[in-house]
């Protein structure tokens, strides 16, 4: 439980917080919203994050870009033949793992897949509005079924709130002599090879607390 929620959390965070700063536009937007919902009088909370969707759309858009599990179902062992949709058959006795990682970065499911663009999640915007949480298999970076993650919840208001914080307190800006690298390394889960380094300017809300 403890190994599973750390380093996945923190992780995902790093990841958004990667993209952020690569994406100064994504940045600002996120901003905005919270200066709409939030103000600048108070610090977000986790009962906010309900009410910013293009935070959650920034959440989604790392998890799809950078599952930090994207390999699912680690060695699951099939107990019959099993016939996909496809008309391919796992045999019984089969050892077989999901890549989620080739799912969310298909062309064929996923428009410019490369591009980091949280509006593909947010409806006014032209996008869908895609449940990660074991609904739909487009995008399932938790798994899906009797082996879904039990912390999905737990982990999503996690990150939207660390990324809230950080966004609402501070700019990110690039640390230019240590520029972002974004190749991936898979240990436990998946992580930046090189890790984050921002520069971090405060913005002098008036905040209490
Ligand atoms: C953003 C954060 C997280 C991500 C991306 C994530 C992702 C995953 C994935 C992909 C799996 C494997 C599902 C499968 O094999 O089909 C999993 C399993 C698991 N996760 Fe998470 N997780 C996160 C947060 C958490 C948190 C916060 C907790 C606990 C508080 C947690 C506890 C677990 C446990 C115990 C399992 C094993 C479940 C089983 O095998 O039955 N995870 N998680």
């Amino acid at each position: 439980m403890i190994f599973r929620g750390t380093d996945t959390t923190a992780l995902l965070t790093e990841w958004v917080m990667a993209e952020l700063v690569l994406n100064p536009d994504v940045q600002n937007k996120l901003q905005e919203e919270l200066e709409l919902v939030v103000g600048s009088k108070r610090s977000v909370r986790d009962s906010d994050v309900g009410n910013l969707p293009y935070l959650q759309a920034v959440v989604k858009e790392a998890l799809r870009v950078h599952p930090p599990g994207p390999l699912l179902s680690w060695a699951r062992l099939s107990t019959s033949d099993v016939e996909l949709s496809n008309g391919m058959v796992v045999p019984v006795n089969t050892t077989a793992m999901v890549n989620m990682w080739a799912i969310t970065h298909d062309s064929k499911v996923w428009e410019e897949a490369s591009k980091f663009k949280p509006e593909r999640f947010i409806e006014s915007m032209g996008g869908t509005n895609v449940d990660v949480r074991g609904n739909d298999l487009r995008l399932a970076p938790f798994g899906a079924g009797r082996r879904v993650c039990p912390g999905k919840n737990l982990g999503l208001v996690t990150v939207s709130l660390w990324v809230a914080k950080l966004v609402h307190h501070f700019n990110w800006l690039p640390n230019k002599e240590n520029p972002i690298d974004l190749t991936e390394v898979l240990k436990l889960s998946s992580e930046m090879k090189y890790p984050l380094s921002a520069v971090a300017l405060p913005r002098n809300l008036l905040l209490s607390s």
